[in-house]
């Protein structure tokens, strides 16, 4: 069981196995040592006691994850202490993955057997071979999504395969489950041919009602998610660019509430234009900004400028309408707003300390963000990560699960940009004004309203723009 995180992810929490002799050694030492070396008691549990010795299972916090080794050299080397193993509660949660399949009903008998199975099965077969639509009443169909990655762009992480890429998935599957009822299941592929992962998608699809595309690197997601949409009949949705961009857009509607400024007059960087960055762009230029910069590794982005990816080209094309060069910190000169979906600590407190007054900072990479809050956090007016230890996440996981309940309940054949500003919007509302604050500016992850709301604006703006080929009976 791996007890350590090499890259140094971020916090952690380990469970420590110690047998203390209590004759040499007192319990309440071994806490001392352990919160003085960063670690954060939450639980002590208590397995066994004896009269020369007790084993304890202490759960500990840390920060960082480079805390967990230098706790343990420092219990190993007290005399009276064993440490008797160390497990890695993340780990425990992993193990054999986080989803299973579970029956809706159970075969008790052969009766139940030949109707689930054959032969009966074979009437409901035919029922959809001489009308295709029946799928969606009669099998996993109406309420099923894949969500597909290559592994090429996970997280912040990079390109770390398939296999590597599963965890995500898999959580991507249960939020959908747990958040909005939609049965999700991952789907990693072992190829990197855009053609091959097309054609694989489209060959998988008469299971799903849904494709969520997760974590594929750019420019590739950008012809996949194109080409799948047009070939396809059912919604497909690259969940790192709109699922994003969603987000991003309700969080800078509150926040822009909070200083005070339209959207019309700000000037906003976003850095990364990779799938999150121009996704968000798109949808902050739909919303009405003017000023907007785009910066990747060449800098800022300019027309002009013959780029190795043609969508830089494009990109820059409409954006930088005063065509600034230089870098980060030419580009933020006077800006109001930053977005971050690029790398770990790219922003550094002299870019911020040169926005306008009242800056936003939308930090958003993952694992770790383009700058942490506490860097930051005197010359803020606005703070935001993509994380859920820190206030305000803004994460694509306050987006999928519901724009899909509504897609799959109104059967959109797609997910067009009504649906996603509408998305965005009813994030954005979920938050009244009296609520709203500097530390509150996107609901919780757990608020039910997030979802309810999504769908009610989402179904409707489907209906609106006719996409939807189902109105479900309280919209008829
Ligand atoms: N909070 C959230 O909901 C989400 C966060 N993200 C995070 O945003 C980041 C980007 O994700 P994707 O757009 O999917 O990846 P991507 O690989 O499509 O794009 C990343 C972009 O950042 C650029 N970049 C990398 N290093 C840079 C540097 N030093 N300076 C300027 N640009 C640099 C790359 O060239 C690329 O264009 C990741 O950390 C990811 O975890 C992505 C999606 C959702
Ligand atoms: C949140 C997410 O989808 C990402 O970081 O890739
Ligand atoms: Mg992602």
């Amino acid at each position: 069981m791996a007890t350590n995180n090499a890259q140094g992810l971020g916090g952690n929490s380990v469970i420590l196995r110690l047998d203390i002799d209590t004759a040499r050694m007192n319990f309440g030492l071994v806490a001392n040592i352990i919160t003085s070396m960063g670690g954060d008691i939450i639980a002590i549990d208590t397995i066994h006691i004896g009269h020369e010795s007790s084993t304890r299972d202490i759960t500990v916090n840390v920060t960082d994850a480079g805390d967990v080794a230098k706790i343990t050299d420092a219990i190993q080397r007290i005399p009276g202490i064993r440490l008797v193993n160390t497990s890695d509660r993340t780990f425990l949660l992993h193990l054999g993955g986080k989803i299973e399949v579970t029956p809706k009903v159970t075969i008790h008998n052969r009766d139940d057997l030949s109707r689930v199975y054959t032969p009966d099965v074979a009437r409901v077969c035919m029922a959809i071979y001489e009308d295709p639509d029946n799928a969606y009443s009669l099998t996993i169909k109406r309420n099923t999504v894949a969500v597909v990655s290559d592994g090429t762009a996970v997280l912040g992480l990079g390109d770390i395969g398939p296999r590597a890429a599963m965890p995500v998935m898999e959580g991507k599957a249960m939020l959908f489950k747990q958040l909005a009822g939609v049965d999700a299941f991952p789907i990693c592929l072992d190829t990197q041919d855009t053609e091959e992962i097309i054609r694989t998608i489209k060959q998988i699809s008469p299971s799903f009602g849904g494709i969520n595309l997760e974590d594929i690197a750019s420019p590739r997601c950008f012809e996949i998610e194109q080409r799948l949409k047009e070939e396809l009949d059912i919604p497909v949705f690259h969940d790192d660019q709109h699922g994003t961009a969603v987000v991003t857009y309700a969080g800078l509607i509150n926040a822009l509430k909070i200083v005070g400024k339209p959207i019309s007059e700000v000037k906003a960087v976003v850095c990364g234009i990779g799938a999150a960055g121009v996704a968000i762009s798109e949808i902050l230029l739909a919303a009405g900004i003017k000023e907007l910069i785009g910066v990747d590794k060449e800098g800022i982005l300019v027309a002009g400028e013959a780029y190795s990816n043609p969508v830089k080209d494009a990109y820059a094309l409409r954006t930088n309408p005063n065509r600034v060069q230089g870098g980060l910190s030419d580009a933020l000169q006077g800006a109001d707003v930053f977005v971050g979906v690029s790398a770990a600590g790219l922003l550094k407190r002299e870019h911020v300390l040169g926005m306008a007054p009242k800056p936003i900072v939308f930090a958003m990479a993952n694992p770790k963000p383009e700058i942490m809050p506490g860097e930051i956090e005197d010359i803020v007016a606005v703070m935001a990560t993509g994380r859920s230890d820190f206030p305000n996440q803004i994460n694509n996981v306050l987006c999928f699960p519901g724009i899909f309940r509504a897609a799959l309940d109104c059967r959109a054949s797609v997910i067009n940009e009504e649906m996603k500003l509408a998305a965005a919007e009813a994030i954005a509302s979920v938050i009244t004004d009296d609520k709203l604050d500097k530390y509150y500016i996107v609901p919780s992850v757990f608020d039910q309203k997030v979802v309810e709301l999504l769908r009610d604006r989402v179904i409707r703006a489907a209906i609106r723009t006719k996409v939807a080929r189902r109105i479900p009976k309280e919209y008829r």
